[in-house]
């Protein structure tokens, strides 16, 4: 106590603050362990099924494919948005036999968009964005991806993000680092987010878990997959 003035816990029970904790805080303990192992187990096994089946594909197919989402991509977002002017859309820099939709992203800047990268600026936390085209310098960071070397932190109205695997109702398979999930889970207001992926890289289920952040559409290169429960 000090002076005249009661100290509070003294006085009151301890307020609530359940309603205060955001709901897509990940509570770890709400998941039974035995069954999120089996699930983290099963997820290993089906990415690098889904990771070889991409790589065997030729690049011609996988290039074609990039053209024909970039077309459904253009369709998506003209059903939801009309015009691109002043809209940021961040994608991927290719890796490990990812479509490249770089020429896409490149066009952007004609339409009034901007394009953006996304860049691990810390291990097991929210991606961050800055502007790219293609004359911004790389450098490469976490697991050798190259991303701007510099810039403000910007926050796309869209994310495009590339898919290992992906399932009927909108969840995404990726690299197992969680990145997208955090992103999305701490970004408000929400972006549009887009998985974007081959469409043999349809599974049945990802048996979504409570931190998966499932996609408002999964653009493939035969169209557009408006999940069922939206
Ligand atoms: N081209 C491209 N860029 C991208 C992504 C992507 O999927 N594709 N990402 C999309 O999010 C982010 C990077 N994703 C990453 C995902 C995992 C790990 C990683 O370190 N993985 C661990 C295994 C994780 C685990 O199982 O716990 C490792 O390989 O050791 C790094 C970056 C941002 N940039
Ligand atoms: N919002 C979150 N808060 C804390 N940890 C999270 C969150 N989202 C995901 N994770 C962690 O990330 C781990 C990997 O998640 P998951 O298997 O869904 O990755 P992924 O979607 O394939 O990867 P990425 O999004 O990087 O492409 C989970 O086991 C979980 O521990």
């Amino acid at each position: 106590m000090n002076g005249d003035r009661p100290n509070p816990r003294d006085l009151a029970s301890p307020a609530c603050l359940a309603r205060e904790i955001d709901p897509a805080y990940f509570d770890p303990l709400a998941v039974d362990p035995e069954q999120a192992r089996d699930v983290a187990r099963w997820r290993k096994a089906e990415r690098l099924r889904l990771l070889s089946d991409r790589s065997a594909l030729p690049v011609a197919t996988r290039k074609a494919a990039a053209q024909a989402v970039a077309a459904h991509l253009d369709a998506a977002l003209a059903e939801r948005l009309g015009g691109l002017d002043g809209v940021t859309i961040s994608a991927w820099w290719p890796i490990k036999s990812e479509l490249d939709l770089r020429f896409w992203l490149a066009g952007l800047a004609a339409r009034g968009a901007r394009a953006a990268l996304p860049r691990v600026a810390r291990k097991d936390s929210p991606l961050t964005f800055r502007a790219w085209t293609p004359d911004t310098p790389m450098v490469r960071e976490v697991w050798n991806i190259p991303v701007p070397a510099e810039g403000p932190d910007i926050l796309p109205d869209i994310t495009l993000s590339p898919v290992v695997g992906w399932d009927p109702a909108g969840y995404r398979l990726g690299y197992g680092g969680g990145y997208f999930d955090r992103t999305l889970a701490a970004m408000s207001p929400r972006p549009l987010a887009i998985g974007v992926g081959l469409e043999s890289a349809r599974i049945a289920t990802i048996y979504p878990q409570p931190h998966d952040v499932p996609m408002q559409l999964i653009v493939t290169e035969t169209g557009i997959h408006r999940p069922e429960t939206k």
